[in-house]
């Protein structure tokens, strides 16, 4: 007699590991053994395979996911378009939408929370590059819900994978593989294709995504580090099978497909994935668990010690999108300037906050659940207040950022902003350069032009005078 767990168990229950072989069954014995499609599956279920990856792709590569659920899914009707008009992606994600272009640094004020629409309606294309049809690139979004998806309805995207950082509230979100809640200072990766139905246990939820057109997230390379720190592979969650039984409903399917969207509908539930084995499948992981690491001696690293999540181009050592955070930490780094350094960068820099304060910014200006975007090769850097505070602080070791999160996803494509996050958010700042750089005051003073025409080592480099090695 099979013993059902999944009535009497807690709502959630994960299995820790990234990029690891997960298996699970709802009911003992629903899994098939030795085998991943008998002519009988076990308990009448249907077997079917879910490919995150080309059948062929090498094996460190591949992502493949074996279910088994009470009905197909593609037991359902055509799919068709689906209208709405706050459906961002539908107006603005094509192919030939309309995206600016533009070099400007650009900063937004915290986005609003919007309580009249669900998860689906809640979501904003603000930037972006690539096309979804050609699995290429990205999609960056604001999300700000306040309702519940309709009981009988789910989504999943067919153009990418969503990289969701939460800024605001808790998600529930029922996928086909389990459940997963979403909790403050987490994010959740939900591959393509996987049905998903998001509720808002607590109100009002609001965040940010990444959509990864192309690929999947990795954990980065540790080179020298080792074989530990930052995020640690046993601190992802990925969710156990829980399953519906409802053959007598009638659901909606809707799917994001080349930036559109879709409804279908069905007989049944998409949630009746009673057992599963595989490597593709969402998962959740806790910022809090980031084991960060930075200067003991002196300068400022690269952020690149900060990232969480890579996708990587083809080009080694070059993302498409690297999930990059900002963690409390100390600063202990001596004779240096300890704040972010001035730069232009290759990579394209989009920031968001979660809590807390920003270090590069320590003016009103980049505020949680707002944003900024620094192009590819758009100057920026601390502002100047930042920069007079930093050139004069006493360096005794320091604490930034105490319950802080900020995090940047960064990526090697030039980043199109579209109408709703260039204009009809009504969010960006237009005082963003006067404010912030703008005021910055020349100290150059020529060592011939000081007092007696000595060079004093003291003044001209504004600290310590420093020793040739
Ligand atoms: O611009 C930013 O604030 C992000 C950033 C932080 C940092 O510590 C070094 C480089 C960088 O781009
Ligand atoms: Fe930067």
């Amino acid at each position: 007699m099979p013993s059902i767990q999944g009535a009497h168990k807690e709502k959630y229950r994960y299995q820790n590991g990234f990029n690891s072989y997960h298996e699970s069954e709802a009911i003992e014995g629903a899994l098939p053994i030795g085998a991943n499609s008998p002519q009988k599956p076990p308990y009448g279920l249907y077997a079917e395979k879910l490919s995150g990856t080309a059948f062929t792709a090498p094996r460190h590569e591949n992502q493949q996911t074996w279910l088994y659920r009470i009905l197909p899914s593609s037991a359902h009707s055509a799919f068709e378009p689906r209208e709405s008009s706050t459906y961002n992606i539908n107006l603005e994600s094509k192919p030939h939408g309309k995206i600016h272009h533009i070099p400007n640094q650009l900063r937004w004020d915290p986005f609003d929370l919007d309580e009249t629409v669900d998860w689906v309606d809640s979501l904003h294309l603000v930037a972006g590059a690539g096309d979804p049809t050609m699995k290429a690139g990205i999609g960056i979004f604001i999300f700000a819900a306040g309702k519940d998806m309709d009981p009988h309805e789910a989504f999943y995207s067919a153009d990418g994978d969503f990289l969701i950082v939460l800024q605001h509230g808790l998600l529930d979100i029922q996928t086909e593989l389990g459940r997963i809640l979403v909790r403050p200072n987490e994010i959740c990766v939900i591959p393509r294709g996987i049905k998903y139905r998001v509720t808002l246990p607590k109100g009002p939820v609001r965040g940010y995504i990444l959509e990864l057109y192309q690929g999947h997230f990795q954990l980065p390379e540790l080179g020298p580090i080792g074989s530990n720190c930052l995020a640690n592979a046993r601190d992802f969650q990925a969710p156990t099978a829980d399953f519906d039984e409802d053959t007598s409903t009638t659901w909606h399917i809707l799917s994001k497909f080349a930036g559109c969207l879709f409804s279908a509908k069905q007989s049944h539930t998409p949630f009746d994935v009673v057992a599963w084995h595989g490597l593709y499948y969402p998962y959740k992981y806790d910022l809090g668990r980031f084991n960060t690491i930075g200067s003991i001696s002196f300068d400022h690293p690269d952020p690149s010690i900060f990232t969480v999540l890579t996708a990587q181009s083809d080009r080694p050592g070059t993302a498409i999108a690297d999930f990059v955070i900002f963690p409390p930490r100390w600063l202990v780094a001596e004779d240096t300037f300890r704040p972010p350094w001035y730069h232009r960068n290759t990579m394209s820099e989009f920031m968001g906050l979660i809590h807390g304060q920003y270090d590069a910014k320590t003016g009103s200006g980049f505020q949680p659940a707002g944003a900024s975007l620094h192009n590819v090769m758009s100057a920026h850097g601390p502002d100047a207040k930042t920069h007079e505070k930093a050139s004069i602080a006493e360096l005794s070791p320091h604490k930034v950022g105490e319950s802080s999160m900020a995090f940047m996803f960064e990526s090697c494509l030039m980043v199109g902003v579209t109408e709703w996050g260039l204009k009809k958010c009504k969010k960006v700042q237009e005082d963003y350069n006067a404010e912030s750089w703008e005021p910055l005051k020349p100290h150059f003073k020529r060592p011939d032009k000081i007092g007696n025409g000595t060079a004093s080592e003291e003044s001209v480099l504004g600290g310590k005078a420093q020793v040739p090695h």
